[in-house]
C-alpha cells in the first residue's frame, strides 16, 4: 500500500497516456513504478521517457498498490486478475466510466467458477481523473496532467443494497495517489459520477466532433480564417474513436437523456433563424446567448473555486524559438502572476500571438511594462 512508498512499488497495468503521465508524476515524487502493457513498444516507450520500469526487468517486491490504466473495455477483467495475482495489495482503475466495471467487477465475484471473490473486492477502488488530452499513447503523457485537476474516488458498493465494499484503508490509498499527482479528489458514488460526466465530458465530446465534423469539406479559404472561437469549441474533437466508442457506449442512456433537451434547443433554435425577424425571434437568440452565458458562469476554475475572470494582455511575437520564454521572463521581472497562458498562431504571418492572463488589476500596469521594453502588446 502507499504507505510505504519506497519499498512497495506501484505497478501501472497500461501504458498509454493516462498510465505513462501517471507513473511520470509518481517518479518525480520517489515512488518506485512498475510497468506493463500487453504492447512490448508502449511498454519500452514509457520506460524510455522515465514514468517506471518494465515489470520484467524488476526484481522480486510485490506491487502494494496496482493502477489499471486499460481501455475501459479491458478493465475489469484486468482489475479482477490484478486482485487475484497480487492478494495483499490495493487495486484502482482510472476508467472514464464507472457503473459498468463495477457491475462487472460483481458478476465475476459472484460467478464460482471465477478466481474472483466479493472479499477481494474489499482492495478495490474505482477512480477517474478528470484531466486528459485529446490524443494517445505514452509520447503524449505529462507527468503534471493532473495538477490542480479534479479526482473522482468512487468506492465499490453493492449495486443493489448500496453497501461499500472499498476498505477504507484502500480509499485512503487511492485519494493519497491522487493528492501526489497534485489533484484534488471528489469522492462520489459511481452512478453519481456516470451521470455528472455525462454532462461535464461526455457531451462536450460529443458537441466537438459535430461541430467539427461539419468542417470536413469546408473550403480552404474558409478554414483559413479560423480563429479562436473555432478552436476552442474543437479541440477534443481530435481525440481517439477507439476510445471515445467504449466510454459512450458504457454511458450511452445519461448522455442519451442530456441529447433530448439538446435536439429541443437545436430545433427551436432552427425555427428561430428561418425566421428571425418574426415578432419574438430577436429575444429567443437573446436568450438563447444568455442561457449560454449563465451556463459558462458556473464552471469553476482550479481547485473547483468559483470561476475567476482574468484579464488578457497579448504580445505579438517573432514566431521562432526563445521567444515565449523571454517574454515570460520579462514578465517575471516585471513581477505580474500569469494566471494562464495560450499561444496562438496568425494564419498566413510569421508572428505568434501570447495570450497572457492576469488578475484584472494588473493587466494596464503589465501592458505598459511590457510596452516599455519593447514588446508589442495588445489589449483586448
Ligand atoms: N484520454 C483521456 O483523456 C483520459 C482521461 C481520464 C481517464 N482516461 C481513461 O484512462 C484509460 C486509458 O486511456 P488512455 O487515454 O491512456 O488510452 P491509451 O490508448 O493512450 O492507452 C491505453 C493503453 O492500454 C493498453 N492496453 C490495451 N489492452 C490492455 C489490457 N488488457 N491491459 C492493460 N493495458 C491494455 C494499450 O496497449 C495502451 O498502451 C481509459 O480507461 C480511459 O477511459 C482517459
Ligand atoms: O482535456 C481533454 O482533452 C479531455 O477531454 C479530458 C477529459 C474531459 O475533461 O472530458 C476527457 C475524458 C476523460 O475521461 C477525462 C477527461
Amino acid at each position: 500500500m502507499m504507505v510505504a512508498p519506497v519499498t512497495a512499488p506501484i505497478l501501472i497495468r497500461g501504458t498509454g497516456l493516462l498510465g505513462t503521465s501517471i507513473g511520470l508524476g509518481l517518479r518525480a515524487a520517489h515512488y518506485t513504478v512498475l510497468l506493463s502493457d500487453p504492447s512490448p513498444t508502449a511498454e519500452a516507450i514509457a520506460q524510455d521517457i522515465g514514468a517506471g520500469i518494465r515489470l520484467g526487468d524488476a526484481g522480486e517486491d510485490l506491487p502494494g498498490l496496482v493502477i489499471v490504466a486499460a481501455p475501459p473495455e479491458a478493465v475489469a477483467v484486468e482489475v479482477a486478475n490484478a486482485l487475484v495475482s497480487y492478494p495483499e495489495a490495493v487495486v484502482v482503475d482510472i476508467a472514464s466510466v464507472k457503473i459498468g466495471i463495477l457491475a462487472r467487477l460483481l458478476e465475476m465475484a459472484a460467478d464460482a467458477e471465477t478466481a474472483l471473490t466479493r472479499t477481494d473486492l474489499s482492495r478495490y477502488v474505482g477512480t477517474h481523473p478528470m484531466a486528459g488530452r485529446e490524443k494517445s499513447g505514452p509520447v503524449a503523457a505529462r507527468g503534471e496532467l493532473f495538477t490542480s485537476m479534479p479526482w473522482v474516488v468512487c468506492p465499490a458498493v453493492d449495486l443493489s443494497t448500496g453497501e461499500q465494499l472499498s476498505a477504507e484503508t484502500a480509499v485512503a490509498d487511492a485519494v493519497q495517489l491522487a493528492r501526489t499527482l497534485g489533484a484534488s479528489v471528489h469522492r462520489m458514488d459511481p452512478s453519481t459520477h456516470d451521470d455528472s460526466v455525462a454532462l461535464i465530458s461526455h457531451l462536450p465530446q460529443v458537441a466537438a466532433s459535430l461541430v467539427a465534423s461539419r468542417l470536413q469539406d469546408a473550403p480552404a479559404d474558409a478554414l483559413a480564417l479560423s480563429g479562436n472561437g473555432l478552436r476552442d469549441v474543437t479541440r477534443i474533437a481530435a481525440s481517439d474513436p477507439n476510445l471515445w466508442v467504449q466510454i459512450l457506449s458504457a454511458n450511452a442512456q445519461p448522455v442519451v437523456e442530456i441529447l433530448y433537451g439538446l435536439r429541443e434547443d437545436i430545433q427551436r433554435l432552427i425555427t428561430t433563424l428561418e425566421a428571425p425577424t418574426a415578432p419574438g425571434g430577436q429575444a429567443d437568440i437573446a436568450q438563447l446567448i444568455a442561457e449560454g452565458n449563465a451556463g459558462v458562469a458556473r464552471v469553476p476554475g482550479k481547485h473547483g473555486a468559483p470561476p475567476q475572470s482574468f484579464a488578457v494582455v497579448t504580445v505579438i511575437v517573432d514566431d521562432k524559438p526563445g521567444q515565449i520564454a523571454a517574454v515570460l521572463n520579462d514578465i517575471a521581472e516585471i513581477g505580474v502572476n500569469v494566471e494562464d497562458l495560450r499561444m496562438e498562431h496568425s494564419a498566413g504571418h510569421q508572428v505568434g500571438m501570447v495570450e497572457v492572463s492576469v488578475l484584472p488589476g494588473k493587466r494596464e500596469e503589465l501592458a505598459q511594462a511590457l510596452t516599455n521594453i519593447g514588446w508589442k502588446v495588445v489589449l483586448s
